[in-house]
C-alpha cells in the first residue's frame, strides 16, 4: 500500500537522510518534486556549494549493497548463484525490489527476504508509471510507425523472457517457488513496473557507478538545472547547488537526466519529453533484403541489430546505417564469408572483403566499402536503401492516425507525449528524405556510376536482381 509523501520526513530521519532547506512535495504535472524552502545562491567558480540533500552510501541501490543484501538473505543469494549467465547490476538490483515488493504485497502469504529501508521507501514512489512499457494496448497505438513501436514491443518480450528465466531459475528453491509459482505474490506486471522504476530512477554515480538512491531520485529533470549529485569524499550520495545558481524559497530544484537524448529515448526512458533538451535524431530498424542469400551470414557477422540513425546537427540532416554498407555488397563487389574449424574443434564464421580478413573491422565497414573502385555505385546503392527504409517509415506514421484521446484507456501525458514524438519524427523523416534524394540525384551523375549503369539505367537500381545472384552455404 502507498504511504503518503508527508510520511517522507519521517523515513528520512529514520534512516540518517539530510534534507537541507529543500523538501518532497507535489510539483505541477510532474508527481513529486524537490522544492526549495529558501532563497539559496552559490557562488560562480567554486565548487563549495550549497548541500540540499546528503543519503547515507549504504542506502543507494547497487552492486555493493546486493552484495551486502546477499549475506543476509540465503535464498536470493541461491536465486542469483542459479540465474548464472542471466544476471547483471539491472536484474540483481530489480530482483531485490522483486521481494521488496512481496514483502510490502498484501498477498504474501509467508515472510519473504530481509527487511531493509527499501522496502518502506518504495511505498513512496508512483503507482503509475508513463514510460511506454508500462502504457495500455489502446496508449501503445500512439507509437504506431514511431520509432518507438518495435522498440517498445521488443523491450516487452525481452522482459518476459527474462521473467521467465527468473521463475525457471527459481523453481527449486522453496521460498521463491511459493512466491513465483504456488501463491503468485509478484507477477510479470510487477516485473514490468520494476523495470519502468528503475529505467526512470537510476543514477551512474561517479564513483559506485548505477545506482538508485533514495530521495535524489525525487528530482525532476530541466534542460535548464539548478542543482547536480555527487558522492563526497565519505561516499554519501549529495545534491548540489550548481556554481553560479540561485534559487528562491518554493522554486523547484531540477536535474538534468542527460541533454544528448533523443525525444524517443527520453519517452522510452522517462515517460515525458522535453522538447529544450533533447537533440533532434532517431533510430529506425533497418530489415535485411528477404531474398538476400547471405542475409543470415551478415547478420551473425554484424552481431547487433540492423539500425539506421537520422539526426540534424547545426540544421544538417545526417544519417548513418552501417548495416546498410553490408546489405547492399555482395559476392561479385569482393565480399566472402569462409566457416573455419578452430583448433579445439568450434567454428568460427570469417568474414572477407577483397580478400582481406576483416571479421574484425565489421563496425568499420563503412570505410572499407569506400575503399573500391566503384566506391560511388555502392554508395548510391545504400542510399537507395536508406531511402526507402525511411520513406516506408514516413508511410507508415502517417497512415497510421492516433487513436481517439478521450478513450478513457487513454492518459492525457500518453497522449500529449505520443503525439509529441509523431510530430518531431515526422519532421525529422521528412527532412532526412529530402536530404536522401539530393544525396541520389548527385550520386547518379558521379562518372563511375553513369560508366557502370550506363546513363539510361542509373534511375532504374534492381537491387534485388543483384542480391539474387549471390550463392552460398545457409549459416544459420
Ligand atoms: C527520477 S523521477 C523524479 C520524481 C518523480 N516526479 C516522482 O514523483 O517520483 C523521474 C520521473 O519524474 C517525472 N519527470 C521528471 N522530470 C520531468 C519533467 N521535466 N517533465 C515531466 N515529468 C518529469 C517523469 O515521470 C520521470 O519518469
Amino acid at each position: 500500500m502507498a504511504l503518503p509523501i508527508e510520511d517522507l520526513p519521517t523515513w528520512a530521519r529514520f534512516n540518517d537522510v539530510s534534507f537541507t532547506n529543500v523538501e518532497v512535495t507535489k510539483s505541477q504535472g510532474r508527481g513529486y518534486g524537490v522544492f526549495a524552502q529558501k532563497e539559496m545562491t552559490a557562488a560562480e567558480g567554486t565548487l563549495d556549494t550549497p548541500v540540499l540533500l546528503t543519503v547515507p552510501s549504504g542506502l543507494a541501490l547497487n552492486t555493493t549493497a546486493i552484495d551486502e543484501y546477499t549475506k543476509e538473505d540465503k535464498n536470493f543469494r541461491q536465486l542469483l548463484d542459479a540465474l548464472g549467465q542471466h544476471r547483471s547490476t539491472r536484474t540483481d538490483i530489480l530482483l531485490f525490489l522483486l521481494i521488496q515488493t512481496a514483502r510490502a504485497s498484501s498477498k504474501s502469504h509467508s515472510a519473504v527476504g530481509v527487511s531493509n529501508p527499501w522496502t518502506e521507501y518504495l511505498r513512496f514512489l508512483p503507482e503509475i508509471l508513463l514510460v511506454p512499457t508500462e502504457w495500455t494496448e489502446d496508449e501503445r497505438l500512439l507509437l504506431r510507425g514511431t520509432s518507438l513501436e518495435a522498440a517498445v514491443n521488443a523491450k516487452i518480450s525481452s522482459l518476459d523472457a527474462e521473467f521467465e528465466a527468473i521463475r525457471e531459475a527459481s523453481s527449486d528453491i522453496f521460498c521463491w517457488h511459493q512466491l513465483l509459482w504456488e501463491h503468485r505474490t509478484v507477477s510479470f506486471q510487477d516485473w514490468i513496473r520494476l523495470d519502468a522504476l528503475y529505467r526512470s530512477r537510476c543514477l551512474e554515480l561517479p564513483r559506485s557507478g548505477e545506482s538508485m538512491v533514495p530521495c535524489i531520485d525525487m528530482i525532476n529533470h530541466s534542460a535548464t538545472p539548478s542543482a547536480y549529485y555527487d558522492e563526497n569524499s565519505k561516499d554519501e550520495v549529495v545534491l548540489l547547488l550548481r556554481p553560479g545558481q540561485s534559487i528562491s524559497g518554493g522554486q523547484e530544484v531540477t536535474i538534468s537526466y542527460g541533454d544528448s537524448k533523443s525525444a524517443a529515448e527520453m519517452l522510452f526512458s522517462y515517460g515525458f519529453i522535453d522538447p529544450d533538451s533533447t537533440v533532434d535524431s532517431l533510430v529506425l530498424p533497418l530489415v535485411p533484403f528477404p531474398d538476400d542469400p547471405l542475409a543470415k551470414a551478415k547478420l551473425v557477422a554484424f552481431g547487433e541489430a540492423p539500425k539506421i540513425h537520422v539526426a540534424r546537427d547545426n540544421g544538417i540532416i545526417r544519417w548513418d546505417s552501417r548495416f546498410a554498407y553490408l546489405m547492399c555488397v555482395n559476392e561479385e563487389d569482393g565480399l566472402g564469408f569462409r566457416v573455419l574449424q578452430d583448433t579445439d574443434g568450434g567454428r568460427q564464421l570469417r568474414v572477407f572483403w577483397r580478400d582481406d580478413d576483416v571479421t574484425d573491422r565489421m563496425t568499420s565497414f563503412t570505410q572499407l566499402v569506400k575503399t573500391h573502385p566503384l566506391a560511388e555505385v555502392m554508395q548510391l546503392r545504400v542510399v537507395t536503401v536508406v531511402l526507402e527504409c525511411v520513406q516506408e517509415h514516413l508511410d507508415r506514421l502517417e497512415s497510421c492516425q492516433p487513436p481517439d484521446p478521450t478513450l478513457s484507456s487513454i492518459k492525457d501525458d500518453c497522449f500529449k507525449n505520443g503525439v509529441l514524438l509523431r510530430q518531431i519524427e515526422t519532421r525529422l523523416m521528412k527532412d532526412a528524405i529530402d536530404a536522401l534524394e539530393k544525396e541520389r540525384d548527385s550520386l547518379m551523375e558521379a562518372e563511375n556510376v553513369v560508366a557502370y549503369f550506363g546513363p539510361m539505367e542509373t534511375a532504374e537500381l534492381d537491387l534485388v536482381d543483384e542480391e539474387a545472384s549471390n550463392e552460398v552455404d545457409d549459416f544459420s
